[in-house]
């Protein structure tokens, strides 16, 4: 078993240890380089490289606190970092204007629903995003962009909740709704942040058969999706990341990188990986 490095305030921080070609960023749409993330004294994040290509779909696998959604909200433009140089969608992050960036860029998470006044439609939340806002009834959405709302309700089986107000939905209604508002703006890479937390049985199943039909989609964009659980990794996703304590364990194709040995280091207990078709389960031996 691999031990994995505690991320502690002494260790050295290395610069970016490569130097990137923009002909090679114009196929990536996230390379992080040496990337580094701290606050108040603490590293979040240490020593990440990481690209992900055009047609690539990435599962960040880890623990509680591994860093995960902190190295999503770096994909998203949300956070610079401390030390290493991101490049998303071939731009510096610090040298582009991110206002300009997040619109191509797709991000659902849990911080996302809550921002989501109770009050506001189904199609609205879907329609609003192409508009950059949230919460925000506009009189004028062009009749396409509420028909493209309504494709996208359909394609994630909620077109019959439209009308209806984001305050009354369930979980699964709800993480559904916000994957819709993610696709609306046509991103060239959608960022999921535990899309199937809190959803019972069924619910996960759904999403996960959902999320697989748009990953084996060659139209869909870059995706990458932040779990704990390998039971929800959609069949159609190609490469796996693995971090704990801030750092990578593993990152790679799925069938590399997804092994017992590596889950056992990334969780820090002894874990037994099975496969059944294209899906994975997790236990302790
Ligand atoms: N602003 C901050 N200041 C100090 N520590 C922070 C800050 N934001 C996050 N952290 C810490 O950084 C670590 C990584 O947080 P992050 O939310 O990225 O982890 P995660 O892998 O997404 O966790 P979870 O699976 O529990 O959602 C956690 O220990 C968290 O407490």
């Amino acid at each position: 078993m691999t031990a994995v490095p505690r991320v502690s305030d002494n260790d050295p921080v290395s610069e970016p240890t490569q130097q990137i070609e923009q002909a090679e960023l114009d196929d990536l749409v996230v390379h992080m380089s040496g990337v580094g993330v701290r606050r108040g004294g603490n590293k979040l994040l240490a020593d990440v490289d990481w690209s992900v290509e055009l047609d690539e779909r990435w599962v960040v696998l880890g623990p509680n606190g591994a860093g995960k959604t902190t190295l999503l909200r770096m994909a998203a433009a949300e956070l610079h970092p401390t030390t290493g140089t991101v490049h998303l969608l071939g731009e510096r992050l610090g040298r582009v204007d991110v206002f300009e960036l997040r619109p191509r860029i797709g991000f659902t998470s849990a911080a996302l629903a809550g921002r989501v006044p109770a009050d506001e439609t189904v199609r609205d939340v879907v329609v609003s995003a192409g508009y950059a806002v949230l919460g925000r009834w506009r009189e004028d959405y062009d009749t396409l962009d509420t028909e493209r709302a309504d494709e996208l309700l359909a394609a994630l089986g909620i077109k019959h909740l439209a009308g209806r107000t984001f305050g009354t939905l369930s979980e699964g209604e709800r993480k559904r709704t916000l994957i819709a508002r993610s696709l609306m703006t046509d991103p060239e890479m959608l960022l999921l942040d535990e899309p199937a937390a809190g959803l019972d049985l069924g619910g996960r199943e759904d999403l996960v058969a959902r999320l697989s039909t748009l990953a084996m989609d060659p139209d869909a964009p870059a995706m990458v999706l932040v779990t704990h659980h390998v039971e929800e990794i959609p069949p159609g996703f190609t490469h796996a990341l693995l971090l704990a304590e801030g750092r990578m364990v593993a990152g790679g194709l799925l069938e590399d990188v997804l092994t017992g040995e590596n889950l056992s280091a990334t969780f820090g207990q002894d874990l037994v990986l099975e496969r059944s078709g294209a899906r994975f389960f997790a236990r302790r031996r």
